[in-house]
């Protein structure tokens, strides 16, 4: 493990370094890794791991569009493709990659193919966490594990295929063969991740939810939508409103804070810029402070993850969603921001 000192906290991470490919790959050569499910973190992870030289099989429901997905990506039927029941009774480690609501559902049917000296892997905490709302729980003799990449299972697989990485937090929550921790990393590695810091099923869902309804998901459409509206209610052309609220952030200044920090993108915009967001950002973080102390608790007391399970179990969860999708999607901010993409240089077509 190497010592990182994370301002001022030292912390003790997995490096591609001390764990290579190698190790990772000769810790798991008598492994059968079965994927169940092939939504977005399925495909990133087993197409890395196939890609890594370590074998791995996918159960996904015959009658589904991602078996159809799967076969696409080069899984064979009745050699890397199985019916989800078949999948989880060949394989040794079990990645449990189906939503977190149709873990729920499927649980029986996987809990039979857990025998002794088996892993469980998640890549979120929670299942386990939430237990008493899912009823997942592992039989003793088996280890349970976790490797939750820390972004989407598409940029998983993107920055893979670029020689990149995202990085994943790792845990362990039952090791009844003495192999968890190692079993653990070896595939964390094996999907893809840069590095691995540590971490604990509980800590992982309750930052995970908190994260994806705050500031990666929730928190910036919200912060959007409200200076979008601002600006055009104050007479500014949709073009103006969205270049200033999204397309400058994503193309210019996000970027720039990802090379080298938020100073470094502060001290590379004018100085006029500079005082103004100096002046404002903690006014905005007073203003969020109390919405992220209630986000947090909703996370923590289990509403949130209560909310999840009823919503996304009905059988049209993915209808509601794709609704509300859609919703965003047709709204002027977005509409806007679909024909600012179209007049990026990149997607003009070629001058003949
Ligand atoms: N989406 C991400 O990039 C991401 C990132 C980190 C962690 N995770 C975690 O990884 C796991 C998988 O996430 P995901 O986004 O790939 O899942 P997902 O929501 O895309 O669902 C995965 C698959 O499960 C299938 N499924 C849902 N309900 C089912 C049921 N009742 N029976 C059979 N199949 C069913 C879906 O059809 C889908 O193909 C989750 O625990 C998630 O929290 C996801
Ligand atoms: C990609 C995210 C938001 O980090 C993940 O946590 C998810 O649930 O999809
Ligand atoms: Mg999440
Ligand atoms: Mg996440």
């Amino acid at each position: 493990m190497a010592k990182i000192n994370f301002g001022g906290t030292i912390e003790e991470v997995v490096t591609r370094e001390e764990f290579p490919l190698s190790k990772a790959q000769e810790t798991l050569k008598d492994e059968t890794i079965a994927v169940i499910g092939y939504g977005v973190q399925g495909p990133g992870q087993a197409l890395n791991l196939k890609d890594n030289g370590i074998n791995v099989i996918i159960g996904q429901r015959k009658d589904s569009k991602t078996w159809d997905k799967a076969v696409a990506d080069g899984w064979v039927p009745g050699e890397t493709l199985f019916e989800i029941e078949e999948a989880a009774e060949k394989g040794t480690i079990i990645q449990y990659l189906l939503s977190d609501a149709g873990q729920i559902t499927l649980w029986p049917t996987i809990k039979k193919h857990l025998t002794a000296g088996k892993a469980l892997y998640f890549s979120h905490g929670f299942g386990i966490t939430y237990k008493d709302q899912t009823g997942i729980v592992a039989p003793e003799d088996v280890d349970v594990i976790l490797v939750a990449p820390k972004g989407s299972g598409t940029s998983l697989r993107r920055l893979f295929l670029e020689g990149k990485g995202l990085n994943s937090s790792f845990a362990i929550h039952q090791d009844a063969t003495g192999k968890a921790r190692d079993r653990a990393i070896a595939l964390g590695i094996g999907v893809g991740s840069g590095y691995l810091f540590e971490t604990d099923f509980r800590k992982e869902v309750f930052s995970d939810l908190t994260g994806e309804r705050g500031t990666l998901m929730g928190a910036i459409q919200g912060i959007f939508a409200a200076q979008y509206e601002v600006l055009r209610n104050n007479g500014h052309s949709p073009s103006e409103a969205f270049n200033e609220t999204v397309e400058e952030l994503t193309q210019s200044l996000m970027p720039l804070v990802a090379e080298n920090g938020m100073d470094w993108m502060y001290a590379n915009c004018s100085t006029t810029a500079q005082r103004g967001a100096l002046d404002w950002w903690k006014k905005f973080r007073d203003a969020t402070l109390p919405v992220f102390n209630e986000l947090y608790d909703s996370v923590s007391t289990g509403k949130e993850s209560q909310r999840s399970i009823d919503s996304n179990s009905k059988s049209d969860y993915r209808v509601k969603l794709d609704a509300e999708l859609k919703e965003l999607q047709d709204s002027e901010m977005w509409q806007a921001g679909k024909a600012v993409r179209s007049l990026r240089p990149e997607n003009q077509a070629e001058e003949i």
